[in-house]
């Protein structure tokens, strides 16, 4: 019997090389970016795309203050420059005064996906009575995804994973980048378990 060949239906079944992700991570605080408190945006963002994803990730981190054009500027530089598939920043969705940064979203989105918002805000409602006063949004901007999530560091776990009554919103981020043109992402189940369409699914890396 003959081995099968590299070109064959074996092959098919077989795994791709696993391809590399740019994400910019943006921690929006005042009082962090000018050393009132320590960052745990930064890392705790940082920690969970790491636990969360296969993939090699370049990360372009950015520490900035609740100003609107400073956050703007800083989207579209992640995206334009930088290259950026995914951009997740956290802080400034509520509603005081210096809380900007749904409306600098915003101002640099093509176009905006409305599902996010509502499903954090769902999720959130699950460990938080007061899940309701985030206005985060979530946008295209070119070939990439951008995602506000709340300023409370613990916030950023509960909405990507979710809890046992509300799937967490990084369960459709891989499918979204798809749909994009961006790199096929690979999440670990146990941290998080991305959903996409039979037809567009790629054979499951073991181990
Ligand atoms: N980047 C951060 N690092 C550590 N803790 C944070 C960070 N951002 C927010 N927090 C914590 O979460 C709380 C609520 O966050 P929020 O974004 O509403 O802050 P804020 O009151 O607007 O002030 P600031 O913009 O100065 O962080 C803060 O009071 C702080 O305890
Ligand atoms: N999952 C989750 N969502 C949350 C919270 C939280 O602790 N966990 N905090 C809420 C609170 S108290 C506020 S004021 C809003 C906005 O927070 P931000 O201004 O820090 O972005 O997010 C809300 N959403």
């Amino acid at each position: 019997m003959s081995e099968p060949s590299a070109s064959g239906p074996a092959a098919a079944l077989q795994p791709g090389p696993i391809e590399p992700v740019r994400i910019g991570i943006v921690s929006i605080s005042d009082r962090a970016s000018s050393g009132v408190y320590e960052d745990k945006g930064l890392p705790a963002l940082q920690d969970w795309l790491t636990a969360a994803l296969l993939n090699p990730i370049t990360f372009e981190p950015r520490l900035i203050p609740d100003e609107r054009a400073q956050i703007a500027h800083t989207l579209r530089e992640l995206v334009d420059d930088a290259r950026c598939d995914l951009v997740l920043t956290t802080g400034g969705t509520g509603p005081s005064p210096r809380d900007v940064t749904p409306e600098a979203t915003l101002d640099v989105a093509d176009r905006e996906m409305p599902g996010f918002g509502e499903q954090m805000r769902q999720i959130s409602l699950h460990f938080v009575p007061t899940a309701i006063l985030s206005r985060q949004v979530a946008v295209l901007r070119g070939r990439a995804l951008i995602i506000n999530l709340p300023g409370q560091p613990k916030a950023i776990a509960e909405t990507l994973s979710g809890h046992e009554a509300a799937s967490g919103i990084f369960a459709a981020v891989p499918y979204c980048i798809d749909l994009i043109g961006g790199p096929y992402l690979e999440t670990r189940d146990e941290v998080c378990a991305a959903f996409r369409p039979k037809t567009a699914r790629r054979p499951a890396r073991q181990g």
